[in-house]
């Protein structure tokens, strides 16, 4: 028998009667649409045909006994930040976890729910259906974050679909996964909003917040966890939508799950959906158990709730600190905790928490077994999870492709007035000499400073994402890396090629087919090398103007080193080392071995007397401290670079993540 709330007048009242929505199915969804008749409508009763029932979760029993949180300050020190919290959350029920700001709600929620930031220590025992927590948490538990992050850009059952890749077990059916993502889109009311996009472009219809909030928990659901995680779900939401939002949350404890919510004085009908509430004050358990008993413990201790007051806020008010009075409002607190502490609901909640310590003590063979079950979940394939991840960028890609089009319309202008200024001029002259590098160095140089800087900013936007799915384990920092280029590797190798192919055949370079081809592939590596660099700056430094920053004066280097500027044998040597890094210098070198070799009939006019007179292709590149047999150890340089900056970029995006 479930403890159940219901409204009475004002004033919370508890029954003990079933509630009347035990078997209800969440949000009956909206109507079909017209545009109903896709493949996933198509399948979806083939599939609940073929396989039956959706899985069944594992009930979850959560207790915890004389947790303490710690956090490591900058100087080394430890501040505490929940103190000695005992409570248990049992399955088929809501516990709602409040208090004033700083109390500490979110401290020990993710501290439950194994999801602690970097730098927090947790003293005290954790069991989850008679394990110590671990990182099974992850799958075993659904965590609802107060911020709903998702990828903009994709419609709500892409965003289900990939999630389903990623976060269910690896062999679960292709079917069985449509059929979840459909049961979750009906059930949270997405049904009819599932080809909307999360976040839209120019003002298409996107999610409204109460949609988002539904999202988020749809995401949680995909596994269909037996304990939920919820913190604020209700917040930033109108009334309506947050009273939605509080009626999936009773269906899911109706249908058996535990769900623990952090909520921020809600009102009487809210807290009413809630079994159990947990008030939190200055890190201390100021109470515990129902609404009913919370007023008449606080009644006892002096307080009572004024008629008309919502007893919620009422509670957080005599918690609070009041602004120039806090050190009595410390004291009056403190007496509220340890009159708590020897209260009859504490003898009571003691009572439950030792009962199931005492199980746990006596049962070895359970424990072992619930290990086992934890065990048995499969991790998607890496391959399958690399692949969903590309599939999620290029669709941001191939979603906007106005981005994609501007950037390869704003190439070819520049290709196109670079060439124009080249025309004619690159000839097998003494002037042509100067004219043909120039060009050479246009190509290299649109290849670099620009693709360079343009992906700066691409990490720095994505890790709020990319940490919360990085610590839910869905993939790896390397994976995600790997996929996030692997994305960008269409419009790496478009842009480049449209770029030589215009610049080069306009300023008319040398007309044979392999020195076209070869210096394309040349502005291919260049630009990808390049892309490197600037991702290895951007994972490295977090933030696009500190990478700025740091990227501009080495830029300088790399161009002063490119032996256009500065004959290379005769720079300082303290300096001269930077070349070997400048992918500017390979590029340059490897592109004028393919303009000068074997050129042996370059003319001197007598108008250029005085000047020095280079008659073949060899002098050329001599003048310029090039060699016609570097060809190939400029490209194995080139393709070094690329895999160093790219390999640093991993280990700066691990070492940033890892410090979240
Ligand atoms: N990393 C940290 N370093 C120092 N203090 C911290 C850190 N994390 C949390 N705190 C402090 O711990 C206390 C509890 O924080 P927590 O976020 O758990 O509070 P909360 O009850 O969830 O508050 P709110 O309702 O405003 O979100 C606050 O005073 C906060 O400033």
């Amino acid at each position: 028998m479930s403890v159940n709330p219901k409204l009475n007048g004002d004033r919370l009242s508890f029954t003990t009667e079933p509630p009347a929505e035990e078997n209800y199915e969440m949000i009956p969804h909206s109507s079909k649409s017209k545009d109903s008749r896709s493949k996933y409508d198509l399948l979806f009763p083939e599939i609940e045909e073929v396989l039956g029932p959706a899985p069944t979760f594992r009930p979850c029993t959560l207790v915890w006994r004389d947790v303490t949180v710690h956090t490591k300050l900058k100087d080394g020190k430890l501040k505490r930040l929940v103190n000695n919290v005992s409570g248990i959350a049992k399955p088929g029920t809501m516990t709602a976890l409040m208090g004033p700001s700083g109390a500490g709600k979110t401290t020990l929620m993710t501290a439950l729910a194994h999801r602690n930031p970097v730098g927090t220590v947790v003293d005290g025992d954790i069991l989850m259906n008679g394990t110590q927590l671990g990182e099974f948490m992850h799958q075993e538990s659904g965590y609802m974050h107060q911020d709903d992050l998702f990828v903009d850009n994709l419609t709500v059952i892409e965003h289900l679909t990939i999630m389903a890749r990623l976060r269910m077990d690896g062999r679960t059916s292709s079917l069985a996964r449509k059929r979840r993502v459909n049961q979750l889109l009906r059930q949270l009311s997405l049904y009819g909003s599932r080809f909307t996009l999360i976040g839209g472009l120019d003002g298409r219809k996107t999610l409204s917040g109460g949609e988002r909030k539904r999202l988020a928990f749809a995401t949680e659901l995909l596994t269909d966890p037996g304990l939920l995680f919820c913190d604020e779900p209700t917040t930033g939401l109108d009334s309506s939508s947050a009273h939605q939002m509080m009626t999936l949350l009773r269906a899911s404890a109706a249908q058996g799950k535990t769900v623990i919510c952090t909520i921020h004085q809600p009102n009487t009908e809210l807290m009413a959906q809630f079994h159990k509430l947990v008030l939190l004050a200055e890190g201390r358990v100021a109470f515990a158990g129902t609404a009913t008993q919370a007023l008449s413990f606080f009644k006892s201790l002096g307080y009572t709730c004024p008629l008309m007051y919502n007893p919620t806020d009422y509670f957080i008010k005599v918690l609070s600190l009041t602004p120039g009075s806090e050190s009595a409002s410390r004291q009056a607190i403190k007496s509220v905790c340890d009159r708590f502490a020897v209260s009859d609901a504490a003898k009571e909640l003691d009572m439950e928490i030792h009962f199931e310590f005492h199980l746990v003590d006596n049962e070895d063979s359970t424990r072992s077994m619930n290990q086992e079950t934890h065990d048995t979940f499969e991790p998607p394939f890496f391959l399958t999870k690399l692949w969903w991840l590309i599939y999620r960028y290029l669709l941001i890609v191939i979603r906007d492709p106005r981005v994609q089009c501007v950037r390869i319309l704003q190439k070819l202008a520049i290709a196109l007035t670079a060439g124009m200024c080249f025309m004619g001029t690159a000839r097998l002259t003494q002037s042509g000499i100067q004219d043909v590098q120039g060009a050479l160095f246009i190509i290299i140089a649109e290849n670099t400073f620009s693709p360079m800087y343009s992906v700066l900013h691409m990490f720095p936007e994505e890790f709020p994402l990319l940490n919360r799915e990085l610590k839910a384990g869905l993939y790896s920092a390397p994976i995600y890396y790997t996929a996030r280029m692997v994305a960008l590797l269409p419009g790496l190798l478009i842009e480049p090629t449209l770029f030589t192919l215009v610049v080069y055949w306009i300023a008319g370079l040398r007309g044979s087919l392999y020195a076209f081809s070869f210096t394309v592939f040349l502005a291919i590596l260049v630009l990808n090398v390049a892309i490197a660099c600037g991702s290895f700056f951007s994972c490295a430094f977090g933030s696009m103007p500190v990478a700025i920053a740091y990227l501009v004066p080495f830029d300088y280097a790399l161009m002063m080193t490119s032996g256009l500027f500065i004959k290379l044998s005769s720079m300082p040597k303290y300096v001269s080392w930077i070349r070997h890094l400048s992918w500017l210098m390979y590029s340059n070198e490897a592109m004028s071995i393919l303009q000068w070799d074997g050129v042996q009939n370059i003319t001197c006019v007598s108008d250029e007397m005085g000047m020095p007179c280079l008659s073949t292709g060899e002098e050329v590149l001599t003048t310029y401290d090039f060699a016609s047999n570097n060809l190939w150890t400029d490209v194995l340089a080139l393709f070094i670079l690329y895999l160093a900056f790219h390999s640093l970029a991993v280990l700066a995006l691990r070492h940033r993540t890892r410090r979240k």
